[in-house]
């Protein structure tokens, strides 16, 4: 370590970063890591499979853990320290009396379908930030996938709604070369579903070539689209202000597509729930568009 980090380091005011996963790490995880090593002195990256956050009990049971080769990942992506606590570490007690309410925004979406999911979540970052907080805050920054947009989006909320002392980075969805967003249960799929599963990057990149064109966005054409592939349960397909996830319906039918939205989808193909999303309109990040 040189010079200006060196100082740094010394006088206590470091830079330092969150990564917070749940492990079976890949090149999604990697490119937060890569983010969190390019603008901080020191990368802390979290593996914990929090219960708090699961629904089902078997997509529990069955969440792939590969501690050994999450960790070599992480030494080649150049994490500092690794925090990979058991369950009775962060809950000692068993689950919390108290949580965080992600409110109404945890009720949308990804939350109508998997109710709680968004509280528990939250009460897990809530955690790791406290945990991963430097004795003297003056820079520290948590990084998140844009893939998970609505989780992106009420981290976000909550730490400018109860105060804490973290700046969050959002990073762009990293995709396999088809445009299948890169997660760790893709590994689940069979080669028809992992096939099948391209129809949700290919729909939003269909409403993104509208966007793009200012067009009127064709919901209806991108709907049948995920329609038409049999081992595709679609959730949901919406297109939704960014920011607040309200549903931004002016934008659809006939007028043309001005301004910024969020199209979000979600589908159960098989045995797994994949959930993409790609931002239309301006202010895009540099990242892999589906295609
Ligand atoms: N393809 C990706 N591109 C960018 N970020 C990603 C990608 N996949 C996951 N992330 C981010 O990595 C962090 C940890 O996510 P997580 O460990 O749940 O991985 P995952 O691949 O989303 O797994 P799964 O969806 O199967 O739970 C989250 O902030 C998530 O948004
Ligand atoms: C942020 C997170 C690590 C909290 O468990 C999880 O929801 C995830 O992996 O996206
Ligand atoms: N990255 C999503 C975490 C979950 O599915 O629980």
């Amino acid at each position: 370590m040189l010079g200006a980090a060196a100082e740094r380091h010394r006088s206590g005011r470091a830079s330092q970063a969150l990564v917070p996963t749940m492990g079976a790490l890949h090149s999604g995880h990697a490119a937060l890591v890569d983010a969190a090593r390019g603008a901080n002195d020191v990368v802390v990256v979290s593996i914990f499979v929090n219960p708090l956050q699961f629904g089902e009990a078997a997509d529990l049971q069955r969440y792939p853990r590969t501690l050994e080769a999450d960790l070599d990942l992480l030494a080649s992506a150049g994490a500092d320290i690794v925090f990979a606590p058991a369950v009775q570490e962060v809950y000692p007690d068993g689950e919390p009396l108290v949580r965080i309410s992600a409110g109404r925004l945890g009720e949308t979406l990804e939350g109508a379908s998997r109710p709680g999911h968004f509280d528990g979540a939250l009460t897990v970052v809530a955690k790791l930030l406290h945990y991963a907080l430097p004795a003297l805050p003056a820079d520290f920054r948590a990084y998140f996938g844009q893939k998970d947009a609505q989780q992106l989006a009420l981290v976000r909320r909550m730490v400018a709604d109860l105060d804490f002392p973290v700046e969050i980075v959002g990073v762009p969805i990293v995709r396999d070369a088809d445009g299948l967003a890169l997660s760790s249960r893709n590994r689940f799929l069979s080669p028809a579903e992992r096939e099948a599963a391209l129809v949700l990057s290919r729909s939003l990149h269909y409403l993104k070539g509208q966007a793009d064109r200012h067009e009127p966005l064709d919901l209806n054409g991108a709907l049948a689209m995920i329609g038409s592939v049999p081992l595709v349960e679609l959730d949901y397909l919406e297109v939704v202000d960014p920011a607040s996830l309200a549903p931004l319906a002016f934008n659809c039918q006939d007028t043309p597509f001005t301004g910024e939205a969020l199209a979000l989808a979600a589908a159960r193909v098989g045995p797994v729930r994949l959930i993409d999303n790609v931002r239309l309109g301006a202010g895009q990040g540099p990242g892999a568009e589906p295609r």
